[in-house]
């Protein structure tokens, strides 16, 4: 990848003088863009991020006025649902049609209402009423509503009401849904739909991961519901040199961590290398940072933009409960205590470092209950044996640091411990989504030691976002900006060191 044009990140202040060699190079690309015009470019330069600048061309086409007198493109985020049309006066055939229209759009404001789905884009597509309108609607192929019946899903979720329509009418996504709300088949069934046959075409679809496990999911899950056609699903680990230019549907899933500086990079380079114009780019999550908006403010064509239920909340089926440990020693105690009173498999419980997964799994592996552990310091086959042993439930607990922590659906996970207090609140929001899902309820239990106090306040917000009780005295508590959490904290082992293997 060419380090010096990023295409995701960009900056509002752009020095001509200083980027003169990219204002040169952007000027050619200008010339080259077939889809017209270049009248605006600026370089966003963030402290979080690596990457340093990036070209951004923003189509004319895009800030032409509409018939309702709103702006087509990124500006239209700005405003709130759709608005009514308004046609110009004429024969009774329009004015029915306008009426039409309008009774439409009211309908769809009702249906968006009772499912808690906020939208901003200009004439956003009506939600789906049902997966029947999959066949009434657009005609859907007969495997792929089989392959419906046979997953056992009845009624859309939320995300996939609104989702489903808009990436069939072509247009670009960002949107946040709570965890285990249905996203993955929100952007597959849509894929699978646009892709219609399989040609030799070469790549016609990427869906980014940010870990192999997430990767391996979706695949299972695309396979699931392509059943019956010929498409060829694989995963990729990018190892190869790979042509992505043709492809036509381009999926960033957890798309506010592809956006971290770890990752930054890569999924640039992902993004830059989907160069095919009429690319439908999505970006999907449980959470959506400011700076994940602003990207697809700038880089996504007439997007349209999709929030379910409220902006900074978890998932409303988890019961969420905060407990003082008082020190290492404490939760640890804490621990066992719960185990003892009621355990609950399957459980996850997350630590904030691979040592620490580590000293929490030589602390309970001769307890009687059936203990795993996962890191990134484990072997690609240690890893897939570890999730294989907890999806079959020969494992009980399986301890984990972040790399569990988004995306994986283990259905049946009732509780979700976070034994070291999660680095950040998206993070809290991800980690404990691993339990309620679909429907279930869930519970997510989170120790804090005095370390944590500062924080607390953040968690405790997100607490009442999502419909749970919270004492006064949390909410009361000052806010502290946070950036990221990991204090360093005394080892969870109780064995002296030199008697450790
Ligand atoms: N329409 C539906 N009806 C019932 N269950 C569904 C439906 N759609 C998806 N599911 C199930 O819901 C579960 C969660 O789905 P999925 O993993 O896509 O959630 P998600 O929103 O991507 O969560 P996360 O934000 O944690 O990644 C899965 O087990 C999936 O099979």
């Amino acid at each position: 990848m060419e380090k010096d044009t990023s295409f995701l990140l960009t900056g509002i202040k752009f020095n001509k003088k200083r980027f003169a060699g990219d204002f040169s190079r952007f000027k050619k690309r200008k010339q080259r863009n077939d889809d017209g015009p270049v009248d605006d470019l600026s370089y966003f330069k963030r402290e979080d991020t690596e990457a340093e600048k990036v070209v951004v061309s923003v189509n004319k086409k895009r800030k032409r006025k509409t018939k309702a007198g709103r702006v087509e493109g990124f500006s239209v985020f700005k405003g709130s649902d759709s608005v009514p049309v308004v046609t110009d006066e004429g024969s009774e055939q329009e004015e029915n049609n306008q009426k039409e229209l309008n009774r439409q759009n009211e309908r769809d404001l009702r249906l968006r209402k009772k499912y808690g789905i906020h939208v901003s884009g200009n004439n956003v597509p009506s939600p789906l009423q049902s997966f029947a309108e999959l066949s009434t609607r657009y005609g859907c192929e007969s495997y792929l509503l089989h392959n419906l019946v046979k997953l056992g899903f009845k009624e859309p979720t939320p995300i996939q009401r609104q989702a489903i329509p808009v990436l069939l009418s072509g247009r670009e996504w960002f949107g946040k849904a709570p965890t285990g709300s249905g996203k993955t088949l929100a952007f597959v069934y849509p894929m699978l739909m646009k892709l219609k046959q399989p040609s030799k075409d070469g790549i016609r679809t990427v869906i980014l991961c940010h870990t192999r496990e997430l990767a391996a999911q979706t695949t299972r899950e695309c396979k699931k519901m392509a059943k019956g056609s010929k498409f060829l699903l694989c995963i990729c680990k990018k190892k190869k040199r790979i042509d992505l230019s043709r492809v036509e549907y381009l999926v960033l899933d957890e798309s506010d961590k592809l956006f971290e500086r770890s990752l930054l990079e890569q999924t640039d380079s992902v993004v830059k290398a989907c160069s095919n114009p009429s690319i439908i780019r999505s970006l999907f999550s449980a959470t959506l940072p400011g700076f994940v908006e602003d990207v697809a403010r700038t880089v996504m064509h007439d997007a349209v933009r999709v929030i379910v239920g409220d902006k900074n909340a978890a998932s409303e089926s988890i019961k969420q409960k905060l407990i003082f440990a008082g020190s290492e020693e404490g939760k640890l105690l804490a621990l066992r205590q719960s185990f003892a009173e009621s355990l609950n498999p399957p459980m996850l419980i997350f630590v904030q470092s691979i040592e620490r997964a580590e000293e929490l799994y030589g602390e309970l592996k001769f307890d009687s209950i059936r203990v795993g552990v996962i890191h990134s310091n484990l072997s690609q086959e240690q890893r897939e044996s570890v999730i294989d042993d907890f999806r079959a439930g020969k494992t009980w607990v399986l301890i984990a640091t972040d790399v569990l922590g988004r995306g994986m659906d283990f259905k049946g996970v009732k509780c979700v411990i976070n034994y070291d207090f999660p680095d950040c609140a998206a993070s809290y929001i991800h980690r404990i989504g691993r339990s309620g899902r679909a429907g279930r309820i869930g519970e997510a239990i989170t120790f804090y030691t005095e370390h944590d106090i500062p924080y607390l306040r953040n968690i405790a917000n997100v607490m009442t976002a999502s419909g749970c009780e919270v004492p006064s005295w949390l909410t009361d508590m000052p806010k502290k900006k946070w950036k990221k959490h990991c204090p360093r904290r005394e080892s969870i082992s109780t064995k002296p060191k030199d008697e450790e293997e």
